[in-house]
């Protein structure tokens, strides 16, 4: 069920504008213990929400990795989101009008002090675990730069230190879709529906790789000479996401995304790193087009106390929302490192990845 926390006070904005006031929209899962210190914090990616049992299955959840019968497990939707937290679908107080495309630029560090104003508000000091995959490890590095002494563990899983220039360019050209639709911000049936639905289309590029679409949209007869499978693949795409998300606000994420770099104010990226002092596990996709191995290599590079591996996957970016098996593995082995968890745990947590093989390179297969 998701929680809504109100905070009445203005939300100082690094772009220099202010939110004159915000709402968290959030789920918890568990219980948090006497001792305050079963904290696991989960940053969501672009289009996710607060509900990580829901887009998390196999991760997170009663059995696996995440339990809740032994953590308490957080997540909260970020600004400009669709699910709920303050975003271009609010009304701005200060006008009466929803914000629609005014809303503010938002971020990846406004968003990272925000879930750590929304950790303050619910009483929360320390997290054990901060993980989050994308765009919500983007969010997840910048907290752990900000409050490097409040993460105990952090997890990064296909994420980068700075948004990438081809990262940048893919955003910006789905944002051409968006704006070349007329009817985006207007009152029009369906205003923003075609540029969002072709927006996704090009995005979806991106979250996959070619081995996907060569495994799973191969034309139906070798005679095809039109409407291939592959074609109504990304409009189908495009109209799922149109289906769930509201266009301004997917513009609104994607310039968010673009601001992401640790390293800004902070000398460099490789400075910015070297203040994390968690113990941290960096997942990476051998398909990842869009935040390639090299920028997780970067990140294990410059954070002192870290260990990487890389998944085998043909999903490509969203390997890190598909593969949770692997990842759980290597979340598990990872918590009963750093948490002495007993190794009846852990084996249980390997039973469900009977008949399944994969190797990290440069370790022992698992
Ligand atoms: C209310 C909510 O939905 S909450 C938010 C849920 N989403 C999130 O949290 C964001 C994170 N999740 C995601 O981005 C996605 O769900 C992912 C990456 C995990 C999985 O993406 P999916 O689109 O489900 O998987 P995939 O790329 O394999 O596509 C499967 C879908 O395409 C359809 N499809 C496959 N091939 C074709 C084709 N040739 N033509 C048309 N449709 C096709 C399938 O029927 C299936 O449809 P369905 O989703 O209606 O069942
Ligand atoms: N498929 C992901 C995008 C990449 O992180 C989402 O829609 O959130």
């Amino acid at each position: 069920m998701t929680k809504y926390l109100h905070i009445n006070h203005p939300f100082a904005l690094e772009s220099g504008e202010t939110l004159p006031s915000l709402t968290a929209a959030y789920h918890t899962y568990g219980k948090l213990n006497a001792n305050k210190d079963n904290v696991i914090w989960i940053c969501h990616a672009l289009t996710a929400n607060s509900d990580a049992e829901d887009w998390w299955p196999g991760l997170v959840g009663k059995g696996f990795t995440l339990d809740p019968d032994q953590y308490f497990i957080v997540c909260v939707n970020m600004i400009g989101s669709s699910y709920g937290s303050t975003s271009p679908k609010s009304v701005n107080p200060e006008t009466g009008k929803v914000y629609g495309l005014d809303f503010p630029l938002v971020t990846t560090r406004d968003n990272a002090r925000f879930f750590a104003l929304v950790a303050d508000y619910l009483g929360i000091n320390r997290i054990r675990l901060l993980m989050g995959g994308s765009m919500g490890g983007q969010h997840a590095g910048e907290w752990a730069c900000l409050q490097p002494d409040r993460i105990e563990l952090l997890c990064l899983l296909a994420t980068n230190a700075r948004h990438s220039p081809y990262g940048v360019a893919f955003n910006e050209s789905q944002r051409m879709a968006l704006r070349a639709d007329a009817t985006l911000g207007t009152d029009a049936p369906d205003a923003g529906r075609l540029g969002l639905e072709a927006a996704r289309s090009m995005a979806v590029l991106s979250y996959r790789h070619y081995r996907t679409y060569d495994a799973t949209q191969q034309p139906t007869s070798p005679d095809d000479i039109d409407d291939f499978r592959a074609s109504s693949y990304q409009r189908y795409q495009g109209y799922k996401l149109w289906k769930r998300f509201d266009p301004a606000c997917y513009y609104a994420l994607t310039r968010s995304m673009d601001t992401h770099h640790l390293g800004r104010g902070r000398g460099c990226s490789e400075d910015a790193l070297g203040t994390i002092s968690s113990p941290t596990l960096i997942i990476s996709i051998d398909t990842d087009v869009l935040f390639p191995t090299e920028e997780q290599a970067f990140l294990s590079r410059y954070i002192k106390n870290s260990r990487m591996d890389v998944m085998q996957s043909d999903y490509g970016h969203d390997g890190f929302l598909v593969e949770t098996p692997t990842i759980g593995l290597l979340l598990a082995a990872f918590l009963v490192d750093q948490l002495q968890i007993d190794e009846g745990t852990k084996h249980a947590f390997t039973d469900g990845l009977s008949g399944r093989s994969f190797a990290i390179p440069g370790t022992e297969e698992v």
